[in-house]
């Protein structure tokens, strides 16, 4: 497995000269574009790594899903649900135009940042510190890491400068879809900045894989939670790219633009990718490429 993921790493290197850095939180601007790498955990626990990439980053989107899992945890899915919807779209992740447009009354899905702003907010806590602090734990149980933290300096820089995600909070608290405002959006900033490693995304995808049971074999997620959070990331995981992405891959998987990829292979493995040169629609350019070959290799996808 190793030799195979090195090569591929190899194969797919040039494509990082093909995207750019996330630019609009100041301080992902400061990666290095060309870090390709890979981690594989399976489900004997073998774990195998490939390529570059920093000890530790931010998950940015990927935390969606952690808190969709959490929310439906603490509230059940009926409340979820009624306030956020379960059908992908074809607009960029950070858009405002359909709910504005269409008068939808509520997100489209989870994994869009309207959506998960509504996500975040319906879960337990009584401040933000607790929110953010049970999310952390969440992670701590399905990776075994328990050195957990947020990235302070890129929550600074993304709270700074987050007036998209601060209008779409405002939009969202005129539906009465959340109450507060500022609380709403630091919580949701800091869980975007919470700082993992490959290894970790690997684990939770491993995680979602076995149903809610980690590589070493502890039940942390309900297996229907753990079958509802790999059926979003199917279907809006990559953004707008999920349709192309189930087609030329074909494993249930999430991005966040700091150049992360988790992904779960039922049943068989955790995958954790990174690779902060982006694509158009804010995904990482090169670790898709590394994805899609080595789903083609291993025989991968789920369809
Ligand atoms: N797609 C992402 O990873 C977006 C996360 C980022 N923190 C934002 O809200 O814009």
């Amino acid at each position: 497995m190793k030799e195979l993921l090195e090569r591929l790493v190899e194969k797919h290197q040039f494509k990082t000269r093909e995207g750019k850095c996330a630019d609009y939180i100041p301080l992902l601007a400061e990666q290095d574009p060309s870090q390709l790498g890979i981690t594989v955990v399976t489900r004997n626990r073998g774990i195998y790594k490939a390529g570059r990439f920093p000890e530790r980053f931010t998950m940015q989107s990927i935390s969606k899903v952690i808190a969709l899992i959490l929310a439906i945890m603490d509230c059940g899915e009926r409340k979820v649900f009624s306030m956020v919807g379960m059908e992908p779209t074809g607009d960029p992740f950070n858009s405002i135009y359909k709910m504005e447009i269409f008068q939808t009354q509520k997100p489209l899905n989870p994994m869009i940042n309207a959506g998960a702003l509504v996500v975040t907010s319906l879960i337990k806590g009584q401040t933000v510190e607790e929110k953010v602090g049970r999310m952390i734990h969440l992670i701590e149980e399905m990776t075994g890491n328990i050195n957990i933290k947020v990235n302070e300096d890129v929550f600074r820089s993304e709270y700074e400068t987050s007036h998209r995600n601060r209008a779409l909070a405002h939009f969202l608290k005129e539906l009465h879809l959340i109450d507060r405002v500022e609380e709403t959006l630091e919580a949701y900033l800091r869980q975007c900045a919470i700082q993992i490693t490959c290894e970790d995304l690997a684990k939770i995808g491993l995680c979602l894989a076995q149903y809610g049971k980690t590589f070493d074999n502890r039940m942390v997620v309900p297996a229907c939670v753990s079958r509802l959070a790999k059926t979003f990331m199917v279907t809006c995981g990559m953004y707008n790219a999920s349709g192309e992405f189930a087609i030329k891959v074909g494993i249930p998987a999430k991005s966040g633009v700091s150049g992360g990829i988790m992904a779960s292979v039922p049943m068989r493995m955790g995958i954790g990718v990174f690779g902060p040169a982006l694509d158009q629609k804010g995904n990482s350019i090169a670790g898709t490429a590394l994805l899609e070959d080595l789903s083609r290799q291993l025989d991968l996808s789920i369809f």
